[in-house]
This record gives structure tokens, C-alpha cells and sequence, in this order.
């Protein structure tokens, strides 16, 4: 294993984190992890078996009764802790980040960073689950409520922010008092390894966060295990809607409570009356974040008539002006893609809005003499609404823009898709902000900029985007469930 030089050699795991311990897997079978800058084997890992996905659910169990009655100043002097280790070993988990993922080292850190907050976020929140005192009709009783942990968690994670996303559940789940078994992707599981050996140096009881392995081909079993399994109370996907929908269907036999963060079809509309080159950059930095390979990245761009032209102009030369390549390169903007079928989806848009009457503003395509993963970004105008690229995610470095008149208009256009998770308004008209703001089927919408999220964000979507908080004052709610107690008689 080569790979790049860090201060921290002990960040890098090669086996699953259970019940507090770095277990041997008994699975005759492995996976390899590639990077997929250089194609070259980063590392060779155990595939688990059922048993051994069983053996972590019950160590999670086993410890929620310990956590569950644990003090929750305790559990946020934990989540502190662990929020200092990330920023202290910031360097070494970027450069993990964009050893298995991809994206420039600057992205990666600024991910490491963003990951981090969740665990200072909620640290605070730990200590504010409050409950309410409620006046039944009852005049001799009294409600109490109170939010107590859901129980044992499963955790299913995607590779386009590998330490994030993670990140994202682990700190509310445990900061209400639960315990998690959590499931990387197969292509990037070494950022969440890293993760779970900070979180134990940061005082992490045993068997509270427990890491399992299972190549992309394995995983399936995985999650139908999480669903079907009784021990595990909740289960807490990120990723695509189609999955999203296997999962809920599987859950039925054990009515799990489900969090749903699916995928996206992201709109930008640009007034005329917008600060055009705020919205050519803030358009550009929520696009080709991560190379287009994030949900909340502006996947259609409508741009208003009187602007159009200009701000295509203004766009195109931006994107001319990336330098694309191995994201260790400190002079590189953007990084490489995560594997062929994202490329190919790029591609199949490309074609779709060409071959219907689009024009292409800039080339982009694939850059073979960087990798077979490299793929230059890819503009093209003259998109009319119904084409496949403002119908599907394209979660890929791909800007389509699309003319539009009126807001009405927009809106609908905006609207016709079966996703709502973000959508972004850059305009200096508080009418137009707001009638889109409040209009738009979407769980967040981000006015005059293109980067938005935050731990103090409740983040999530409507329609077939998903459902559940991420984050914020709401975040923890996820992982709570409510009881009440009522009081007889106390007028005795
Ligand atoms: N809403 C959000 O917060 C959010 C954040 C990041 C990504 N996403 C979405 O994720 C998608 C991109 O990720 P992807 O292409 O890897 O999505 P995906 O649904 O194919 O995979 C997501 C994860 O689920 C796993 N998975 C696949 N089949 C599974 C199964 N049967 N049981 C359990 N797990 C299974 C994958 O291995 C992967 O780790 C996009 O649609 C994107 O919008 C959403
Ligand atoms: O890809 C989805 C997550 C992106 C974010 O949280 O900013």
C-alpha cells in the first residue's frame, strides 16, 4: 500500500471496528479499495458475512444500555473531543478523503472541517433534549414528555462525502443517547475507519460506534440485514432514491423508523435583476462541487431571457478556467470522478440535450491522458425543460442552462420533478425571493448563494428527496422518540 504521506499512520485501518476492538474477520472473501485518480489498489479489505454484521448489531445492543443511561454531559464531552481530534488531524483524514474519493485536497479539507462541526454542533445539543410539561383535561394530572434515544442505529452511508456523511448521523445518534453500527460504501471506507479510531481515542464507550465492511456487490445483504433486523431501531440512509425505496420497503416487517436523504434535482434560477457575477460564481462553486457529485449541487440552471446570454458568456469562461486533475496537485481546482458509470451518466445527459436541439458552450469531456476517470466539466445552452438533464440527477459535472420569461414560468418548470431537496434564487427583488422561496417544492432553498450548508442547517428534503433533519436544532430529533408520563392525582 502506497499512498500519501501522513503524520498520523494509525488513521489508516484495515479491519472492521467492533464493540471497541480492530476484529480479525473470520470472511474468507475481501475487497479491494482502488484510488480512483490513479486506478492503483489503495487497500484489501474483509467483505463481512451476515454473522459477522449480526455480531456488530448485537455489540451495539449491548453497549445502547450502557449509553442509553449514560449523562449526556459525558457523551458531549465526547463529541467535543472528538470534534478537536478531526481539526487536529485535519492534514492526514483530507488527504484519506482524496485518496479514496477523488476531490482535491482543498475540497477534502474543507469536508474534514465540515464533518467536524456536526461533532461540536452536538456536543451543545446533547445537553437540550427538553421534554414538556403538559396540562392534560384532567385538572388533577400532569404530562410530562420526554425525548429519550431511539435505540440501536444503522447507518448507510455514500462515497461522495466519505467522512461527512457519516459524520451527519454519528453526532446527533450519539448525542441523544444512541448507538450505531455504521456501513461505509464499499469505494470509500477507509475516511469512516479513520473516524471510528478518533471517536475511540475521544472516549467513545465500547460498541457505541461500530464500523462493518462489505464490498459494493455484498452490500445489499447489509442493508436488508439493517432493516429486518429487530435490534436495530432506526436505520438512516444517504443516497440515492432508488435504493431509498428498496430500504423503506424492507423495513416494513419491522416498521423501522426510517431518515431518508435521497437524491436531488437541484434548480438555480437567475433573475434579471440577480448580481449577475455573484450568481455566475456561487453558480459555478454549487455545480462543480465535487465535480457535480453532491446532492444539493445545482443540476439545472434557468436563467431569465435579459440575462441569459451575458451570464452564459460569464459561465462558460469560468469553467474554462479550471485546471482538472489528481486532487494531490496543489494547483488543481477539481479532482477526478468516483468511477466509469458516473462518467457515463454525464455523457448519456450530454448526448440527450444535444441530440434534442442543445449547443455545446464548452467541450468538456473525458481527459484519458489523466485517467480513465478524469472528465472534463461540460456547458451546454439552448436546454429546454423536459430534456433528460432537467428530468434526472445527473451528479456529475455537467451545466445545462435553460432560458425562462417569466416566474411563473420557472416555477413550474422548477416544480415538475418527483424530487425536492434544495433549490437556489439569486435575484435583488425581495418579490421574486420570496414568492420563489416559498413556492419552490423543495426542503431548502438557498437565496443569492451557491454554498449553503451548515451544521446549524436543518438539512433534507421533500417529495421523493426524503425525509428526516440533518443537523440543526432538529438533528437530534431523528434519534429520539417521545414518551409521555402522566401524573394522577397529584392534587391528593
Ligand atoms: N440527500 C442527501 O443528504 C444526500 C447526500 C449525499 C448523496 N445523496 C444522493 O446519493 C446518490 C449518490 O450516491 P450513490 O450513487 O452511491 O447512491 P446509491 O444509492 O447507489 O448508494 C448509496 C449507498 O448505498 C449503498 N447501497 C446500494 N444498494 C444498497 C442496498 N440494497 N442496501 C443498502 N445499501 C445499499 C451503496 O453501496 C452506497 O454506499 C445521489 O442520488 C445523491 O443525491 C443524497
Ligand atoms: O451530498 C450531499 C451533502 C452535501 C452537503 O451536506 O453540503
Amino acid at each position: 500500500m502506497v499512498g500519501p504521506e501522513l503524520k498520523n499512520k494509525e488513521l489508516v485501518r484495515h479491519t472492521p471496528f467492533v464493540n471497541g476492538e480492530w476484529l480479525k474477520s473470520g470472511s474468507s472473501k475481501t475487497f479491494k479499495v482502488y484510488d480512483p485518480a490513479t486506478e492503483k489498489e489503495i487497500i484489501e479489505l474483509p467483505d463481512q458475512t451476515e454473522e459477522e454484521i449480526d455480531e456488530a448489531i448485537k455489540a451495539a445492543s449491548a453497549a445502547f444500555e450502557k449509553v442509553r443511561r449514560s449523562n449526556a454531559y459525558d457523551r458531549a464531552r465526547c463529541l467535543r473531543r472528538l470534534y478537536e481530534l478531526m481539526i487536529e488531524n485535519v492534514d492526514d483524514l483530507a488527504k484519506i478523503v482524496t485518496w479514496e474519493n477523488g476531490k482535491c485536497l482543498a475540497e477534502a479539507a474543507g469536508e474534514v472541517k465540515y464533518a467536524a462541526s456536526y461533532f461540536e454542533w452536538f456536543s451543545e445539543e446533547a445537553k437540550r433534549m427538553y421534554g414538556h410539561t403538559i396540562q392534560p383535561s384532567n385538572g388533577h394530572n400532569k404530562v410530562i414528555t420526554l425525548k429519550q434515544p431511539v435505540g440501536v442505529v444503522g447507518l448507510l452511508c455514500p462515497f461522495n462525502f466519505p467522512i461527512a456523511m457519516g459524520a451527519r448521523k454519528l453526532a446527533p445518534a450519539f448525542a441523544a443517547g444512541c448507538t450505531t453500527v455504521l456501513k461505509p460504501d464499499g469505494q470509500t471506507p477507509l475516511s469512516s475507519l479513520a473516524l471510528a479510531y478518533l471517536a475511540q481515542e475521544a472516549g467513545f464507550p465500547a460498541g457505541s460506534f461500530n464500523v462493518v465492511l462489505t464490498s459494493t456487490e455484498n452490500t445489499p445483504m447489509c442493508g436488508k440485514k439493517f432493516c429486518e433486523s429487530p435490534a436495530i431501531k432506526k436505520v438512516s440512509f444517504t443516497g440515492s432514491t432508488r435504493v431509498g425505496k428498496l430500504l423503506m420497503e424492507q423495513s416494513s416487517s419491522t416498521l423501522k423508523k426510517l431518515s431518508m436523504e435521497l437524491g436531488g434535482n437541484a434548480p438555480i434560477i437567475i433573475f434579471d435583476d440577480a448580481d449577475l457575477d455573484l450568481a455566475v460564481s456561487q453558480s459555478i462553486a454549487s455545480k462543480f462541487r465535487s465535480l457535480g457529485q453532491t446532492c444539493v449541487c445545482a443540476n439545472r440552471l434557468y436563467v431569465q431571457s435579459g440575462v441569459y446570454d451575458k451570464f452564459v458568456e460569464k459561465f462558460a469562461e469560468q469553467t474554462r478556467a479550471f485546471k482538472i486533475g489528481n486532487g494531490f496537485d496543489p494547483n488543481v481546482t477539481h479532482g477526478c470522478m468516483i468511477n466509469q458509470n458516473s462518467i457515463k451518466k454525464v455523457e448519456e445527459h450530454v448526448h440527450d440535450a444535444v441530440s434534442k436541439g442543445a449547443s455545446v458552450v464548452v467541450e468538456g469531456g473525458r481527459l484519458p491522458h489523466l485517467g480513465k476517470n478524469f472528465y472534463a466539466p461540460t456547458v451546454v445552452k439552448d436546454v429546454a425543460h423536459g430534456m433528460a438533464v432537467t428530468q434526472e440527477e445527473t451528479f456529475g459535472p455537467l451545466a445545462a442552462i435553460v432560458k425562462f420569461d417569466t416566474k411563473e414560468e420557472v416555477l413550474q418548470w422548477c416544480n415538475d420533478t418527483p424530487y425536492g431537496l434544495a433549490s437556489y434564487v439569486f435575484s435583488e427583488n425581495l418579490n421574486n425571493v420570496w414568492y420563489l422561496s416559498e413556492y419552490l417544492e423543495s426542503g431548502m432553498v438557498s437565496v443569492n448563494t451557491g454554498l449553503f450548508t451548515d451544521a446549524s442547517l436543518p438539512f433534507g428534503g421533500v417529495k421523493e428527496s426524503g425525509f428526516g433533519r440533518e443537523g440543526s436544532l432538529y438533528g437530534i430529533d431523528d434519534y429520539t422518540v417521545i414518551k409521555s408520563i402522566t401524573l394522577g392525582n397529584v392534587y391528593r
